[in-house]
């Protein structure tokens, strides 16, 4: 935790949404004045797509077939620890990108698979926001979550999740539905060895719920739209939220637990706002005060 250089981190599985609720965050950033200097978890992946090929090939012929991109050896844990800890002592750090596709490629000139160059943060920057597969993992080498002063996760419920993989890795990354489901099964234990043991250490849990049948995810023919779910939005320290204003402003919405409130899945920008702005005002008005 750091008064003077604060740090967000935005945690999910894979295709969870969490790209999708940096949208909601970067809103509230310009409207807000907040300068934020932003990491993509992927970027510390430890391996690109060849050397991971590689990896998993050789691991998989000794008889381990529970290695894969959400393990903790698959990334550089380490040093995203090193990064959060410099960014809340001084206020810089460095990060780099991990090129998934060809318009990601064109964007950074660097080919799909391949890890851009490290490069610095901007100088001045109000806060750092991360978001990825380990922003809050607790083991034996790291604990993130300690670095960080606000931390969120991204999690629908399972068929969703894999509803929502799935299309986003055939639209964007040219993927068949049999290599994502591939890839979803061979991530399962560390799923959940390593990736949900984070979701009860985050502040916040968004969890988005069809309402709609997603029994078969694999043929699903479309993500379950925004009308067709209800996020219910867990506090693990309800002290202070002001439940009965979020209650009022957030039509359709109701307290389903003393620390959860559910609201249609048409309003969890509107959500997000009410709940995360005065957080991040909070967060930055300290910081310069510290
Ligand atoms: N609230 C939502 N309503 C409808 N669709 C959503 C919602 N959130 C995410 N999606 C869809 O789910 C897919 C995956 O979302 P996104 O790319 O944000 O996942 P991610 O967590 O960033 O994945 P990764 O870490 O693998 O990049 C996208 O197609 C996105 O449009
Ligand atoms: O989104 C992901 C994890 O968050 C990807 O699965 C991971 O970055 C590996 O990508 P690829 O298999 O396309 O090389």
């Amino acid at each position: 935790m750091s008064k003077k250089h604060p740090i967000i981190s935005v945690t999910g599985s894979s295709g969870a949404g969490t790209s999708t609720v940096k949208h909601t965050f970067d809103q509230i950033f310009r409207r807000e004045g907040v300068k934020a200097v932003s990491i993509e978890g992927d970027a510390f992946h430890k391996f690109n797509r060849k050397d991971m090929k590689a990896e998993l090939d050789r691991r998989y012929a000794e008889g381990d077939s529970t290695f894969s991109h959400f393990s903790y050896e698959a990334n550089e844990l380490k040093e995203l620890e090193r990064v959060f800890r410099e960014y809340g002592e001084t206020g810089t750090g460095r990060t780099r990108h991990y090129v998934h596709d060809n318009d990601e490629a064109e964007l950074y000139g660097v080919p799909p698979g391949e890890f851009t160059d490290w490069a610095p943060f901007e100088e001045g920057s109000d806060l750092l926001f991360y978001e990825g597969l380990h922003g809050a993992v607790v083991n034996d080498e790291v604990n993130l979550p300690q670095h960080a002063d606000l931390k969120i996760g991204v999690v629908p419920v399972i068929n969703l999740e894999w509803i929502q993989k799935i299309h986003r890795d055939k639209e964007k990354r040219g993927y068949t539905t049999e290599a994502v489901t591939d890839v979803i099964l061979r991530r399962m234990h560390a799923y959940v060895h390593c990736i949900i043991p984070q979701f009860t250490q985050t502040d916040i849990n968004f969890q988005r719920v069809p309402v709609v049948d997603t029994s078969n995810p694999l043929v699903a023919r479309w993500i379950p739209t925004p009308d067709e779910s209800l996020v219910v939005i867990r506090f693990k320290n309800p002290r202070g939220i002001d439940f009965s204003y979020l209650v009022s402003m957030i039509q359709g919405s109701w307290m389903s637990r003393a620390n959860s409130i559910v609201v249609p899945g048409s309003k969890l920008d509107l959500a997000m706002q009410l709940i995360l702005t005065p957080m991040i005002e909070r967060l930055v008005s300290e910081s310069k005060r510290a």
